[in-house]
């Protein structure tokens, strides 16, 4: 699904005026009669409704949804942000016909006009959405902070007031809404983590804006969803056999840590590689082969830890390096050599990345077939501090060009920035995969996904979804709390049979 900014959006409005063609004014209405029809699905309209409207076309929908909701035979109260100008020519064409129905118009000019809330009100926010040009201040602030800190539920219409659609309001007060009913596409600002307590859930409605502009429109952000994952997944044929489906290396482990291998080798072999061999250290060859017995092991000379190639790196179609590999100085002159040699795809994870951060001249051996996965603080000690999600998003997108590989940065949304400056947000995965393992496993994914012949850019988005995916099915079975890495696992087969 393509992702476009406000003003794209504003764009797309307009094509569709002029193409459908429709008036803006019902092009509102169907915003409107969207919002309120999910406002009475959801049963909000039980309780008493206050509206609160700003006077651009945000404000617009507000008035249009008080009426349609009125006409219900819900209990609505509209509260209008006086700024002393006259509204958008939609927002006036609503406000006359919305005063035709119901008195219970109110205009706020200072904050002895704000309207007690309870628990058993509803507070619809439509004071300023994507028209937004600045940080809210003054009046606007007091009444959004006393929205948001009433006891009564809060929905957002299109974007919570405050919050820009495609830069960062990190330093700034938005509505804390519980619900945002976004029009359409989802807007970059819903895939930053540091909104998340800005736009509780975000639903998406569908206002019909014309197909036209969508599909000739690019877009600089995707979000990964079954259209693209169906255009990626290629199913098996009959008459295939294993040597069809590459073979994997996955070089993991070190003394305390063989785990981090065990799981990344189940996930290669779970995701469906061919064949897999796990080149790990002395200390865990007894825990490899006893718990993987479908890999073969090639330990390496060191009891403790990584420090030499396998004999024939010829072999294998992918390698995977990094989970629990410690940072010893001779495991980085074997992750140097390897980067020296392999001309294969490979996925650098954990403390490979680690080790990337301290000799930061070996990232120049890597091409566009390697895929990195730091989380967060990973991406921080490799490529810098930022300020905000948008902008790690953005470093992201440049590192990705600059060392022309393919970058996961993992999280929820997880991020996936290919060299070419393609950009992709994953919406599956849950906080119950943010424990211990859970990378061990993606980087097995990954890795197994590159040895059957998946390019780099398809492996990260149809791993990083499958990853998700399956750690969904585990939450559901298994509960957040209690579900491991190793649950994941379990479900990549179950997320397969739905593909
Ligand atoms: N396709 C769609 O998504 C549709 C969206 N619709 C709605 O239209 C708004 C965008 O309307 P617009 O008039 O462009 O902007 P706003 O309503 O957000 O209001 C902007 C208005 O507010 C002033 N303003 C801007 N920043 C501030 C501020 N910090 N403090 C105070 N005032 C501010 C600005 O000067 C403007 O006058 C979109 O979000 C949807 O809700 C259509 O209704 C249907 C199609
Ligand atoms: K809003």
């Amino acid at each position: 699904m393509k992702m476009f900014t406000a003003d794209q959006i504003r764009a797309w409005d307009a094509y569709t005026i002029a193409h459908e063609p429709i008036a803006s004014i019902d092009l509102m209405e169907r915003a409107a009669l969207a919002c309120s029809n999910w406002i009475l699905q959801h049963l909000f309209s039980k309780k008493k409704l206050h509206i609160f409207c700003g006077k651009g076309n945000n404000g617009g929908d507000g008035l249009a949804i008080a009426r349609l909701l009125l006409q219900e035979g819900v209990s609505v109260v509209t509260y209008i942000y006086e700024t002393g100008t006259k509204g958008t020519d939609d927002f006036q064409h609503n406000l006359e016909r919305l005063h035709k129905l119901t008195k219970e118009i109110h205009f706020i000019q200072s904050a002895e006009f704000f309207p007690a809330l309870t628990a058993d009100d509803v507070a619809i926010d439509a004071l300023l959405g994507t028209g937004l040009n600045k940080p809210i201040d003054g009046l606007m602030l007091q009444l959004v902070e006393h929205i948001s800190n009433s006891p009564a539920a809060v929905i957002s219409i299109d974007i919570p007031t405050g919050m820009f659609a495609d830069k960062s309001c990190k330093e700034y007060t938005c509505t804390r809404a519980d619900h945002t009913l976004n029009f359409l596409v989802y807007k970059l600002c819903f895939m930053m983590q540091e909104n998340a307590d800005w736009f509780g859930e975000v639903h998406l409605l569908d206002i019909g804006l014309h197909p036209t502009y969508y599909y000739e429109t690019i877009a600089f952000h995707q979000l990964i969803d079954q259209e693209i994952i169906s255009s990626i997944y290629r199913k098996r044929k009959p008459f295939s056999h294993k040597g069809v489906f590459g073979h994997a290396l996955i070089m993991a482990g070190s003394y305390g840590k063989n785990g981090a291998a065990v799981l990344s080798a189940k996930a290669a072999l779970r995701i469906g590689a061919g064949l897999l061999t796990v080149h790990t250290p002395k200390c865990g060859y007894t825990v490899l082969q006893s718990t993987v017995p479908e890999a073969m092991l090639e330990t390496d000379v060191e009891e403790q830890h990584l420090s030499t190639l396998p004999t024939d790196m010829s072999r294998y179609t992918a390698i995977g390096i990094g989970p629990g590999i410690g940072l010893h100085e001779q495991t980085a002159e074997l992750l140097m050599n390897l980067l020296h040699t392999a001309h294969q795809p490979v996925v650098l994870d954990a403390d490979a990345l680690n080790l990337l951060s301290i000799k930061k001249d070996l990232t120049k051996h890597l091409h566009e077939e390697c895929i990195l996965t730091p989380h967060p603080k990973e991406f921080e000690r490799l490529f810098g501090k930022t300020n905000n999600d948008f902008e790690r998003k953005e470093l992201a997108l440049q590192k990705a060009e600059e060392l022309n590989c393919v970058i996961v940065l993992k999280g929820h949304h997880t991020f996936i920035a290919s060299p070419n400056g393609d950009a992709w947000f994953n919406n599956t995965g849950n906080a119950g995969m943010a424990t211990a393992g859970s990378g061990d496993i993606l980087t097995g994914i990954l890795t197994g996904l590159l040895a059957q012949g998946y390019n780099a850019e398809e492996a990260a988005i149809l791993g990083v979804y499958i990853h998700g995916a399956a750690g969904d099915l585990a939450a559901q079975q298994l509960s957040q709390e209690a579900m491991m890495a190793g649950d994941i696992n379990q479900y990549i087969g179950s997320v397969f049979l739905q593909l």
